[in-house]
């Protein structure tokens, strides 16, 4: 019998939103994905058609009677549901405010997951009136491509909860994490780690994004998504990795802040694909383009994976 309950709810429909609820639909959950706005709900829609059409190029198993629904509706959104994933944007009291509309509606029992990128359950939690059932779930973009899950507990959470998301994720085929709550989780400080050395590279102009984005993609990438960090040490030798950390360790970026050169951009209104231009600058088309590419290649490189021992 599964764990994936008969009927679940996605908060906030946006980028992480429709992969989400797709995800958990073809594994034959109910799902009802709900946000603020028709505008909003109606680039959901156009969203899950593209993610649709991704899960059937990996070749991802439908399991029959799971289906998506769409709407503006909190109390249909909420309906006898088992899980709620909140996707709302990365807003503390954005998410403490949801949480309580989401409260007031739901029965005591309900799992409420968080899909917060690094904000602590515990702060999260705080404004709660039943703080133990909320669990960080966070998931890694594009939702529905990649198949690992951080699960987080914070300091109030039931941990039976822990293994009842453990289930459920194994349920529709995907890795869990279980953590210790940390600011960031692991996946996003081990991410900010390498992007804080990144940026720092190039403010100081010691190569081109092109040359940093190659360096990146082949030496480091490539070989990462084969056999994990741990098992690099191994490959490489612990003497080498203690020689190399002795003197380059203390030359590595510490800043705190984030580098001015992106604020400027992002004062200038350069903020990436969706205002057409960020760190490149994109011509009519070069989005959805660049798009399509980076979907293909992911697809490619799941199969791949998929497909090669654990090491
Ligand atoms: N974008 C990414 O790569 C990843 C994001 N996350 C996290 O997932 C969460 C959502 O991120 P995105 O999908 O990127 O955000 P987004 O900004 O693309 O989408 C958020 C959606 O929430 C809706 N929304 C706003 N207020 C709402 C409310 N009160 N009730 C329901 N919906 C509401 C918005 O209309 C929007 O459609 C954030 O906490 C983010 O840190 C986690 C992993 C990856
Ligand atoms: C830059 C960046 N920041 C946060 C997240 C996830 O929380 C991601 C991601 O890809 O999942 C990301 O790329």
């Amino acid at each position: 019998m599964t764990s994936l309950p008969t009927i679940a709810t996605v908060i906030g429909s946006g980028t992480m939103g429709p992969g989400i609820a797709a995800t958990l639909a073809r594994a034959g959950a109910t799902v009802r994905l709900y946000d603020i706005s028709d505008e909003a709900i109606a680039r959901a829609e156009s969203a899950y058609g593209i993610v649709t059409g991704v899960l059937e190029a990996v070749g991802s198993p439908t399991v029959p009677g799971g289906s998506v629904s769409f709407g503006t509706d909190l109390d249909e959104a909420l309906a006898g549901t088992g899980l709620i994933i909140e996707a709302v944007p990365e807003k503390l009291e954005l998410k403490q405010k949801v949480f309580a509309d989401i409260e007031a509606r739901v029965g005591d029992d309900v799992i409420i997951a968080t899909n917060t990128s690094g904000i602590p359950i515990t702060t999260m939690a705080e404004s709660m009136s039943h703080p133990g059932r909320l669990i960080g779930m966070h998931w890694s973009n594009p939702p529905h491509l990649i198949p690992m899950i951080e699960i987080i507990p914070g300091q109030a959470t039931d941990l039976a909860l822990v293994d009842k998301l453990v289930e459920i994720v194994k349920a529709f085929n995907y890795t869990p994490v279980v953590e210790k709550e940390i600011p960031g989780f692991v996946e996003n400080r081990v991410l900010y780690a390498i992007l804080r050395e990144c940026m720092a590279l190039l403010e100081e102009g010691i190569v081109t994004p092109e040359g940093l984005d190659a360096c990146v993609k082949w030496g480091i990438g490539y070989k990462l998504s084969v056999v994990g960090p741990t098992r690099l040490l191994d490959m490489a030798g612990l003497d080498i990795y203690q020689a190399v950390s002795s003197y380059l360790n203390k030359e590595l970026d510490v800043s705190t802040d984030t580098p001015q050169f992106i604020k400027d951009k992002i004062a200038a209104g350069q903020l990436g694909f969706k205002s057409g231009g960020g760190m490149y600058e994109y011509g009519e088309g070069d989005v959805d383009a660049k798009r399509k590419e980076i979907i293909t290649g992911l697809i490619a490189a799941r199969k791949t994976l998929s497909s090669i021992p654990n090491v």
